[in-house]
């Protein structure tokens, strides 16, 4: 079957997380969790589901982009697309006239993400296969067909990329059934939002450390005083073993985030994420360097453009850990650029999740790269948050703070529809009570 792509439909769907301070952090200081949700259509029935996470206002620019690269896929055939999907890539990347839009930045990967990662889930559902599994069972020649290494030969040429998966082959049902059987390590974000009063900050830490979690982000950034007694709170409760990580969100200029950060080195975080402007690669490198010593890393990446720039992060020594985004870089083709970079410099890959749906996607690709690239979990876990699970078809399963791995057709991206009715801007019922209060 050819699976003729008839129709792309855009909605704008947004969920009111800023009321009860969810994702709250020093510069997203009130995050409504939203997607610009895609679904594909196809002439034999089969639908693809894909989005990309934004966090309210401006969603609806994102639709509009969405919308603009749809030509560019309706009248494709799935067929078509896969049989050459790093072409399909540069097409829908470098058209000449949206290019300059980004070009593979901004509004417009975000969009480009949104698409193919409806691709990539339509392509899952018609092997039958998670999206995981469908990446694991191809040879390494195919894998590295969907990728586009212009811009990055310099740092990982296609013959290096294949060597890494060839190399990687060894093993690889022994690392499957390892995941089948265990699941993936992950951390969870959701206990210690900013904007969590300490009470709130302390149950739910209580409550993580019951159900098995053994490490822990909490965001700072905002108020260094605020940022001492919290992190002594939390380090306090959940002892000197387990992990803690920091997360600013930017908020810093460099030298103020390596004093910052020094004041916070008592509490021994493992790592420090998005200490600055991200796209300041120079300036990571320096805070690298000056943290080094502490034995604090800096770990940045979800609101890092392109495949180009993790090139530079990695070329300059400016992170230690990798965090991949499967909504922020052009999905599944452009992450598997990075995670193949990742491997080359011997940094880990710790995902960035978390938001609606980041969780769902990206379990897919961290087994991936634990099973076909990296083969290794030292230094790697994937971030869980805790919210806005119940509106996917296929929600994550998290069992002793370890992600298992999804047995669904598809790329978990699918909500539930009246999930998406009700929660649709400005049309949806929860948008209309929340005007009308
Ligand atoms: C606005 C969002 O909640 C961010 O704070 C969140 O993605 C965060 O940076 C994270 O690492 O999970
Ligand atoms: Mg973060």
């Amino acid at each position: 079957m050819l699976h003729k792509i008839i129709s792309l439909t855009v909605r704008d769907v947004r969920f009111p997380t800023s009321l009860e301070q969810h994702g709250s952090d020093a510069m997203h200081t009130d995050p409504d969790y939203s997607a610009a949700y895609v679904v594909i259509d196809t002439d034999c029935g089969l639908k693809g589901f894909g989005l990309t996470f934004t966090l309210g206002k401006g969603t609806e620019i994102v639709v509009c982009a969405v919308e603009a690269l749809a030509g560019l896929v309706v009248g494709k055939s799935l067929q078509g697309i896969v049989s050459d999907f790093r072409g399909f890539y540069r097409l829908l990347t470098s058209d000449s006239q949206m290019r300059w839009l980004g070009p593979e930045k901004g509004v417009i990967h975000l969009a480009t993400a949104a698409v193919l990662n409806a691709v990539w889930d339509l392509w899952a559902r018609a092997e039958g296969k998670p999206l995981w599994k469908l990446l694991v069972d191809m040879n390494p020649k195919q894998v590295i067909s969907c990728i586009d290494f212009r811009y990055i030969t310099d740092a990982l040429t296609e013959e290096e990329a294949l060597d890494i998966l060839v190399k990687a082959q060894e093993d690889k049902q022994h690392r499957e059934e390892e995941m089948l059987k265990e699941g993936y390590p992950a951390y969870t974000t959701s206990c210690a939002w900013l904007n969590y009063p300490d009470q709130q900050l302390k149950q739910l830490c209580t409550d993580a450390l019951k159900s098995g979690w053994t490490k822990f982000k909490v965001k700072v950034g905002a108020d260094l005083q605020d940022d001492i007694r919290r992190c002594r709170l939390i380090r306090k409760m959940i002892g000197p073993e387990n992990t803690l990580m920091i997360d600013a969100n930017q908020r810093w200029d460099v030298a103020e985030a390596i004093s910052w950060v020094s004041s916070l080195a008592e509490f021994k975080p493992l790592w420090i994420e998005e200490p600055t402007s991200p796209d300041d690669i120079l300036g990571h490198a320096a805070i690298s360097k000056a943290l080094a010593p502490l034995g604090i890393g800096v770990a940045t990446g979800e609101q890092c453009h392109n495949r180009v720039m993790f090139k530079q992060f990695l070329q300059a020594s400016a992170l230690q850990f990798v965090q991949i985004d499967c909504c922020r870089l052009g999905s599944v083709n452009e992450n598997l650029a990075v995670l193949l970079m990742a491997h080359k410099f011997q940094v880990p890959v710790c995902p960035h999740a978390g938001g609606v749906g980041l969780c769902e996607l990206v379990q897919h690709l961290i087994l991936f790269d634990y099973i076909c690239v990296s083969a290794s979990l030292s230094n790697r876990m994937c971030e869980y948050v805790d919210h806005l699970h119940e509106h996917f078809a296929s929600p994550v399963v998290i069992h002793d703070a370890r992600y298992m791995p999804p047995k669904d057709p598809g790329y978990s991206c699918e909500m539930q529809e009246s999930s998406v009715q009700r929660h649709q801007y400005p049309e949806g019922d929860v948008w209309k009570q929340l005007k009308n209060k």
